[in-house]
């Protein structure tokens, strides 16, 4: 369990909160000397759950931390918390959710665009609290804020112990073969589309069909999945070389890549500006946003 120097229970109103960009949790009420402790506060569980979860994945970068999330547009983090452990409670867990606009192969191959896909994008319970329930618990809760079903989620690049999860108590096991690093199960475009809109990007044909997409230029051309959806995808890619050296060229990022250099130049010119959704370094966004934002 991760304690921290300072006693969190005032954080955790609740054993499960929800924070987004503000870096507070949705039950905050406080003035702005109160709000300024709670972020700050906030920062530090955040950024130490996301290396601990980094470091249980074997990532060299954190996918969550506080920085991030407060540049971001449409991400949530929901933090467990054990609030009777020691004298100052102790956080257990992460989950953090998204909502992106992706290139997806649906069951036929066919590429379509889906907007805002539900996304789950790391998830971490701490070592000594695994196989208890306890990631259970944080994705239901999740997934009723959310309202979203598990069938329609896309998750980025599960390891083994999330496949195993999501077998366990969703019965999710076939997956549909994509370039990127996000796995979809069948079912997922069920209804003819997924939850969210989808459109198909190239309306001829039946074959697989993959774009020079954003997504697989964002994420890579990474595809997980059973033995036997590798194999389906291998045999496109066959009768494709083009398209098969096209995808092999772009090298994988996304959350296995590295974090790019901070540009000092362009830190001096967006100084004080908003910073665009997923820029990595937020360093030009002063703490007067964050102030002007949240006095309360
Ligand atoms: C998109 C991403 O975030 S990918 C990264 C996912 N996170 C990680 O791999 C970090 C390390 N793992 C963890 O933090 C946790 O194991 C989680 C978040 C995946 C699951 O949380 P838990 O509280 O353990 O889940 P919960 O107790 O509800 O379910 C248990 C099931 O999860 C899977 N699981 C959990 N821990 C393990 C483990 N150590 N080894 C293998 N499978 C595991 C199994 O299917 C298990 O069922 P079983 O005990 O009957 O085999």
């Amino acid at each position: 369990m991760v304690e921290f120097r300072f006693d969190i229970r005032p954080l955790f109103t609740q054993p499960i909160v929800k924070v987004t960009s503000n870096l507070l949790p949705h039950t905050f009420r406080g003035d702005r000397r109160q709000c300024l402790d709670a972020t700050s506060k906030m920062s530090e569980i955040i950024d130490r759950l996301g290396q601990l979860s980094a470091n249980a994945q074997k990532l060299n970068t954190p996918v969550t931390t506080a920085q991030r999330l407060r540049m971001s547009e449409n991400q949530t983090i929901y933090l467990l918390a054990d609030i009777n452990q020691g004298n100052n409670g102790a956080v257990i867990g992460l989950l953090k959710v998204g909502t992106k606009d992706l290139y997806l192969f649906d069951e036929t191959g066919q590429t379509r665009k889906v907007e805002n896909t539900p996304c789950i994008l790391d998830f971490y319970i701490h070592e000594s609290r695994q196989r208890a329930g306890l990631g259970k618990d944080l994705f239901e809760t999740m997934l009723a804020d959310e309202k979203w079903t598990p069938i329609k989620c896309s998750v980025d690049r599960p390891s083994e112990k999330l496949l195993g999860f999501l077998k366990k108590h969703y019965s999710l096991v076939r997956t549909i073969p994509q370039a990127n690093n996000f796995v979809l199960y069948e079912g997922f475009f069920d209804d003819g589309s997924s939850s969210a809109a989808t459109k198909q990007t190239n309306g001829a044909g039946n074959g697989m069909y993959i774009t020079n997409s954003p997504n697989t230029q964002l994420f890579g051309a990474t595809y997980l999945g059973e033995e036997n959806n590798k194999k389906r995808m291998q045999r496109h890619l066959e009768a494709t070389p083009n398209l098969a050296s096209q995808i092999t060229q772009i090298s994988p990022v996304g959350r296995y890549g590295a974090r790019r250099p901070t540009c000092s130049m362009a830190e001096i010119i967006h100084s004080g500006t908003t910073p665009t959704k997923g820029a990595e370094s937020g360093s030009g966004q002063t703490y007067e946003k964050l102030n002007a934002d949240y006095i309360l």
